[in-house]
């Protein structure tokens, strides 16, 4: 059946909704064959300090660092990658995830086709100490209740220290349950939509989400959401932390 040009994408001044339906592969060097569907760049509406992108690697395919000066962190979303960093390889699989800080000499390679959602941000020296390559899963993370609230649940996927300059977290949501106030801050978010499904208000819109969609929310862009369905939902969340704003405008 013909589509007739309708979508749930939207991409306004402080927000955007993208869809898979929208999704459109490019390439990029360091990744070699693999599609990359860029998400959120420094083009998008008023513009971000960061890129998020899902890179779809085929069979046999290898990638290697990004640009001199930016960090990357890569999340599992389907099947398997094999990562090598300082002398260390590690089989990489669902919801497992590895931060690697700037000018990581690494390689991340897949015998068979595979998923990863990225997030990359220059890093922003504060003089302190600098971070360190993290591994992990976000199954095995602990989870807290956030703001108190036993149905909605925070994990943290990287050390919550101040010489890191971003956060990668996910929110689970028990069906019917909400954040607690629409959240109006600085700090940008970029979103992937891991599981199940609800309603975000962003600005002054509210969008039905589902699995697969992609979410930014820009600087002081108001964002609330709560779960619908009968299932748990869950987001995986970047969030830019611990540096003072007008460093950005250096
Ligand atoms: N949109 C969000 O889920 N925001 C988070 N609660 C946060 O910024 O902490």
């Amino acid at each position: 059946m013909k589509h007739l040009g309708f979508t749930r994408s939207r991409h306004l001044p402080d927000h955007a909704l993208i869809t898979p339906d929208t999704f459109v592969r490019t390439r990029m060097a360091e990744w070699g064959g693999a599609g990359i569907v860029l998400h959120v760049t420094p083009v998008i509406g008023s513009g971000a300090r960061f890129v998020q992108f899902t890179a779809e690697l085929p069979a046999g395919s290898r990638a290697t660092e990004p640009l001199n000066g930016v960090q990357r962190f890569v999340f599992v979303l389907e099947g398997r990658v094999t990562a090598s960093v300082g002398g260390e390889t590690r089989e990489l699989g669902e919801y497992d995830y590895l931060y690697l800080p700037a000018g990581t000499p690494h390689t991340l390679s897949s015998e068979d086709a595979a998923r990863v959602s990225v997030f990359e941000k220059p890093f922003q020296a504060t003089g302190d100490a600098t971070p360190a390559v993290c591994w992990g899963n976000e199954r095995q993370q602990a989870g807290t209740p956030f703001e108190g609230d036993e149905s909605v649940v925070a994990r943290k996927l990287l050390p919550d220290e101040p010489h890191f300059d971003f956060m990668v977290s996910t929110m689970s949501f028990a069906p019917g349950a909400s954040l607690p106030y629409t959240e109006v801050h600085y700090m940008e978010h970029g979103l992937h939509m891991l599981e199940g499904e609800g309603l975000y208000k962003l600005g002054e819109q509210y969008y039905p989400v589902q699995t697969g969609d992609v979410i930014w929310m820009g600087a002081h862009c108001p964002q609330w959401y709560a779960a619908l369905g009968k299932q748990w939902s869950k987001y995986l969340l970047y969030k830019d932390m611990n540096r003072h704003p007008l460093t950005y405008l250096g």
